[in-house]
């Protein structure tokens, strides 16, 4: 079975949908694959004018990295993984076209810095958003909390990373890391509704506005700040405080 669904529609937009609904669209080593080659697509087609992500059903956007796949990893396989994802949300982070985070559910852990690496964030009224990370024994791992201090004032930013708390759409709009609330009768159809007067622009201009947007992050000391923070969660993974809450969550599931 396919682990993501790449659609490009009639609009120019091209829609990445991690497809893992029983696993509440944990992200794994296929899905990482899938993205990376999706946005190599979008980055070099000139008929693709925004990627938008999102997740199948109504559960979940993304719980995050898999961890029946990853709760086994030490230090360096650790490393290794949260670097393969890191990079590819910075090649996100970076992308020549607008991106979105369509979340239709859950967004927890990882699926929180996926949905922060992108530009902007509509979310279904009623859903839970949570860098749960901290209750885990462990940061953000993908560059996460380096994208969220970059995008969000200081005080908003530190204060979601260190409650680790599921907080609501409404309080994550408040923040200003939701841009829009959706009602969630037609979620792509509401998508396309807020998107629609960027598509009236060409793919020059809106190559051209990201690359205004994104020179800053593309500095040698934000590569070092972003990856450094990928070392750290290494460094935590296999701690004995990570495994007991990973061995926790799979008692309850
Ligand atoms: C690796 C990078 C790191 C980072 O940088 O942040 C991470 O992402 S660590 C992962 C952080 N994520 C989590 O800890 C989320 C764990 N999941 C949940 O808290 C909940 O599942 C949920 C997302 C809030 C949904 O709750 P609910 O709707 O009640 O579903 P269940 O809990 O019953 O789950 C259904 C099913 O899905 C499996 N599942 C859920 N999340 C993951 C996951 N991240 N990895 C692997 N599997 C996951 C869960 O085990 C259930 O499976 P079955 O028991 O086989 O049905």
């Amino acid at each position: 079975m396919e682990v993501a669904i790449v659609e490009h529609d009639r609009d120019g937009i091209v829609w990445f949908t991690i497809h893992r609904p029983e696993k509440r669209n944990a992200i794994n080593f296929e899905v990482m694959d899938k993205l990376k080659e999706t946005i190599a697509m979008v980055e070099k087609n000139d008929n693709v004018k925004m990627l938008v992500i999102t997740g199948t059903g109504d559960e979940a956007f993304c719980s995050g990295g898999d961890l029946s796949k990853f709760q086994h990893l030490h230090t360096e396989d650790a490393k290794q993984m949260l670097e393969k994802m890191g990079k590819i949300l910075y090649s996100l982070l970076t992308l020549s076209k607008p991106t979105v985070a369509l979340i239709n559910g859950t967004a927890v852990g990882g699926g929180c810095e996926l949905a922060s690496a992108c530009d902007f964030r509509y979310a279904k009224r009623g859903c839970k958003i949570g860098f749960i990370q901290g209750k885990l024994g462990i940061t953000t791992g993908w560059g996460g909390a380096t994208i969220l201090l970059e995008k969000l004032p200081y005080t908003q930013a530190l204060d979601i990373l260190l409650r680790a708390e599921r907080m609501s759409v409404e309080k994550m709009y408040e923040y200003g890391w939701v841009h829009a609330v959706l009602q969630g009768d037609n979620l792509r159809e509401e998508c396309r509704g807020l998107l629609s007067p960027y598509l009236s622009q060409s793919v020059s201009v809106l190559r051209a506005y990201k690359a205004i947007a994104t020179e800053k992050w593309k500095s040698d000391e934000f590569r070092t700040r972003f990856f450094a923070e990928i070392a750290r969660c290494a460094k935590l993974w296999g701690s004995e405080e990570h495994k007991r809450a990973i061995e926790s969550f799979f008692k309850k599931s």
